[in-house]
């Protein structure tokens, strides 16, 4: 049993944004946050209702995906894991914007709710505002930046094309080392290469694609046998 270390989870270049000033005119858009009752530059991008107005942003197969935070947050916040107080979960966008979570916030497990939580973290960039203790505090960063922040020795990457290993030799590796262990929090494709530079270790844990929260409960379910939790 391992005695020490907290299980540090990154999702990496996560596809939640608010829309892109690019596409902030387009009808689909527009009609959407009308609908709403906010500007468009105030409302996430979602691929299930933005679809036709994502047409021509770059790398639009990885964007546009909340709910795939919105699981793997619940997943993660509301583990054994997490309510020992053995792990803390950041995000990192695709856009480069860091987000710190305090272990104790409750995620709203409806998604409307969620949306609107993340809508008010991006717009005051912090939630709630003007605490001087958030749950949920913004930043933009590179991801060494936050690597750094979080006081991780260095990144394990998880990918489906790297070298495989078993899920408790990943995550005992993770926690003896201080390392934190980077899951990509997009739908679809790979890691860009300034992700990958950031890696010190790459490994694979199934043969194939595993979607992120299915990846998240793995990792923490592993961390709280190892650690002796459940
Ligand atoms: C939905 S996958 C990303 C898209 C995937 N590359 C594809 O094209 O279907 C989300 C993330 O989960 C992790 N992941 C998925 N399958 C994995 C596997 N077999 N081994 C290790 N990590 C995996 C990776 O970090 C990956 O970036």
């Amino acid at each position: 049993m391992i005695e020490l270390g907290r299980l540090k989870i990154i999702l990496v270049e996560a596809a939640l944004e608010t829309i892109p000033p690019s596409i902030a005119s387009h009808p689909v858009v527009l009609k959407n946050a009308g609908k709403r009752g906010k500007s468009p530059h105030e409302i996430l991008l979602d691929v299930s209702i933005h679809y036709h107005a994502m047409k021509k942003l770059p790398l639009k197969h990885k964007r546009g995906r909340p709910d795939i935070i919105h699981l793997s947050l619940l997943e993660a916040l509301e583990s054994p894991l997490n309510k020992t107080g053995r792990m803390e979960i950041y995000i990192h966008t695709i856009q480069g914007h860091a987000i710190f979570i305090d272990s104790s916030t409750r995620i709203p497990r409806n998604y409307n709710r969620f949306t609107g939580l993340m809508e008010q973290l991006f717009k005051e960039g912090e939630v709630p505002p003007g605490s001087e203790k958030p749950l949920l505090y913004i930043k933009t960063m590179p991801l060494d930046s936050l690597i750094k922040a979080i006081g991780a020795k260095g990144l394990i990457l998880l990918s489906e094309s790297c070298v495989q290993s078993s899920l408790d030799n990943v995550v005992g590796e993770a926690l003896n080392n201080g390392f934190a262990i980077g899951i990509g929090g997009f739908p679809h494709g790979d890691f860009e290469e300034d992700t990958v530079k950031q890696a010190a270790k790459c490994y694979s844990i199934y043969r194939d694609p595993l979607a992120t929260w299915i990846v998240v409960s793995r990792i923490i379910a592993s961390a709280e046998r190892l650690l002796g939790i459940l």
